[in-house]
C-alpha cells in the first residue's frame, strides 16, 4: 500500500533524472553544420520531450531543400550513432541532483515507479547511470505509435503497473511531455521553469526539492 493518494509515479528520463540535452545538442548540431543548416541552443530547447525523428523534422524545416525519407532515415541514423558516442562517457555522477533520493523516496513510500521516455537510447542511459533496477517498468519507446504530447507513453506504462491513470502522477521536463501526462489523466510535476511548464499542476526547479503529492 502506498502511503501517498497516488499508487504510481512514472518518471521522464532525459532532463529529470540526467541531463542529455547537451549531447544531443552536440549530436543534432554537427548534423546540422554539416547541411548548412541554421541550429543553435535556443532551437534545441524545442526538441526536448520530442521523439528522434520529429527532431529531425523540425531541424529540416529551415532547410532550403527538400530530403527523401531516405535521406532523413540516414541522417538521423548518423546522428544517433554520433550522440552513442557521447552517451557511452555517461556514469552514475551524470544523475541530476536529489534524483535517486526521489526515487527511493517513492520507493519507500510504497509507490509503484515506471519510466516513460520517448528515448530508444534510454535503457543504455538507464544502465550508464546504474538506475535500472530502481524501475518496475521502463516502457520501450520503439513500441510507441505516437510521441509526445500524445497520452500513449504515460497511459502504456500505467497500464503495465496495474495502476489507473488518475492514481498516477508524472514528473517531467519538456513542455510536450507535461502535455502528454495532463492528457493522460494524471496529475503532471513540472521540473523547470514554472512560466515555461504552464500545463503542469505544480513545478519545481529540480528533483532535489521532489516531494510526494
Ligand atoms: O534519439 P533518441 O535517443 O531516441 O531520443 C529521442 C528523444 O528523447 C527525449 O527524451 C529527448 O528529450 C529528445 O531530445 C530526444 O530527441
Ligand atoms: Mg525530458
Amino acid at each position: 500500500m502506498s502511503t501517498s493518494r497516488y499508487a504510481a509515479v512514472i518518471f521522464d528520463l532525459d532532463g529529470v533524472i540526467t541531463d542529455t540535452a547537451r549531447y544531443h545538442y552536440l549530436a543534432w548540431k554537427r548534423l546540422a553544420d554539416g547541411e548548412g543548416v541554421h541550429f543553435d541552443e535556443a532551437a534545441n530547447e524545442h526538441l526536448k520531450g520530442i521523439d528522434r525523428m520529429g527532431s529531425l523534422e523540425l531541424i529540416l524545416a529551415s532547410a532550403t531543400r527538400a530530403y527523401s525519407d531516405a535521406e532523413k532515415l540516414a541522417l538521423a541514423t548518423e546522428k544517433n550513432e554520433h550522440y552513442k558516442e557521447l552517451i557511452a562517457t555517461m556514469s552514475p555522477a551524470d544523475l541530476l541532483p536529489g534524483a535517486v533520493a526521489a526515487l527511493d523516496t517513492c520507493r519507500a513510500a510504497g509507490l509503484k515507479i515506471g519510466l516513460a521516455s520517448v528515448s530508444r537510447n534510454a535503457f543504455t542511459v538507464l544502465d550508464r547511470l546504474g538506475i535500472t533496477d530502481k524501475f518496475d517498468y521502463i516502457v520501450d519507446a520503439g513500441t510507441i505509435a505516437k510521441g509526445k504530447p500524445d497520452p500513449e507513453i504515460f497511459l502504456k506504462a500505467a497500464r503495465e503497473l496495474g495502476v489507473a491513470p488518475g492514481d498516477c502522477f508524472g514528473v517531467e521536463d519538456a513542455v510536450a511531455g507535461v502535455a502528454s501526462i495532463k492528457s493522460a489523466g494524471m496529475y503532471a510535476i513540472g521540473v523547470g521553469d514554472p512560466a515555461v511548464l504552464t500545463e503542469a499542476d505544480q513545478v519545481i526547479p529540480d528533483l532535489a526539492a521532489f516531494r510526494i503529492p
